[in-house]
């Protein structure tokens, strides 16, 4: 158990996930975390599904924190960094998870030297499976970051990687879940087509994504291989395979996770 405060300025969608997840996994006791959000309703609803501590004041959660995550839309970061830039203790790790926030970008709004981890992690969070990407500044020590990535992997998987890959990392993990999402509506909405109750339908779908998602992690094997090992020759799975090619599935699937990797291109600028 990590003898740490962590404070989350902000608990919405992205926050929540994480606090569920840190708090879930016992990394820490609940006591140890501090969360901060814009109306009181948030900071009640997180209060009462995690047992936190919660304030509407950001700056108690600045002070407190020795890892503090910046958990807040984009465009309040230098808005939320202003209120709080003064009362930050110079010993704790800032950790930003906005999409299209640089280190530089970040650190201008300090404006005085601070540690920062800049990342990307995902809302599957929740339920300890995100996948996540780091990146360090020069004045995070190699402990520290170890304390953040233990963090990271109570909630998921996470890897450290180079800033320029974030734009990437948002593309293909940070906001992938939504596309997968809309994977699984669709193969449920075609079984409530084909006459499966609804309920069924999404426990049928997700739990194949769930199951071909692990057999490529676990396998090695190459998704190819594993999709011919479905086909038999003149059957079902070729069949579906085929209707898949006709309406260029894979280039539709490259061509909107680029357009999520351009968009966090532009909102880096
Ligand atoms: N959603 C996702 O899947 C992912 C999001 N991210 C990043 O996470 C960040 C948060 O996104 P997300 O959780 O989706 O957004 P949400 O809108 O769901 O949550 C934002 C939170 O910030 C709070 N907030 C707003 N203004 C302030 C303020 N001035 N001071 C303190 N708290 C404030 C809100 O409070 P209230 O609820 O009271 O309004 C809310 O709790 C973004 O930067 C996004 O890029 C990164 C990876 C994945
Ligand atoms: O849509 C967004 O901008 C955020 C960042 C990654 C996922 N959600």
């Amino acid at each position: 158990m990590l003898e740490t405060t962590i404070g989350f300025i902000g608990c919405g969608n992205m926050g929540s996930a994480m606090i569920g997840g840190i708090t879930g996994s016992g990394l820490v006791p609940a006591s140890k975390v501090i969360a901060s959000a814009h109306t009181s309703a948030t900071v009640e609803k997180i209060k009462d599904q995690f047992g936190i501590r919660t304030t509407l004041d950001n700056q108690t959660v600045a002070k407190e924190a020795d890892i503090l995550f910046l958990a807040v839309k984009p465009y309040l970061y230098a808005e939320v960094i202003k209120e709080i830039k003064d009362v930050v203790s110079e010993d704790a790790v800032i950790v930003a998870i906005a999409a299209g926030q640089s280190i530089e970008k970040i650190e201008g709004c300090f404006g005085h030297p601070v540690k920062l981890v800049r990342s990307m992690p995902n809302t599957p969070a929740m339920v300890l499976e995100a996948m996540s990407a780091l990146t360090p500044n020069d004045n995070v020590t190699p402990e520290e970051l170890d304390t953040v990535i233990s963090i990271f992997n109570s909630f998921g998987k996470c890897e450290v990687v180079p800033e320029t890959l974030m734009d990437a990392v948002t593309g293909v993990s940070g906001s992938s879940p939504a596309y997968v999402y809309m994977f699984i509506e669709a193969m449920a909405d075609a079984a409530v087509w084909d006459g499966m109750p609804r309920a069924q339908a999404y426990k049928f779908a997700a739990q194949s994504v769930l199951g071909a998602a692990k057999m490529v992690l676990e396998t090695g094997k190459h998704p190819g291989e594993l999709k011919d090992a479905v086909c038999s020759p003149g059957g079902t799975t070729i069949a579906a395979v085929a209707a898949l090619e006709k309406q260029n599935l894979r280039s539709t699937v490259m061509n909107a996770q680029h357009a999520c990797t351009e968009k966090s291109k532009e909102m880096s600028k």
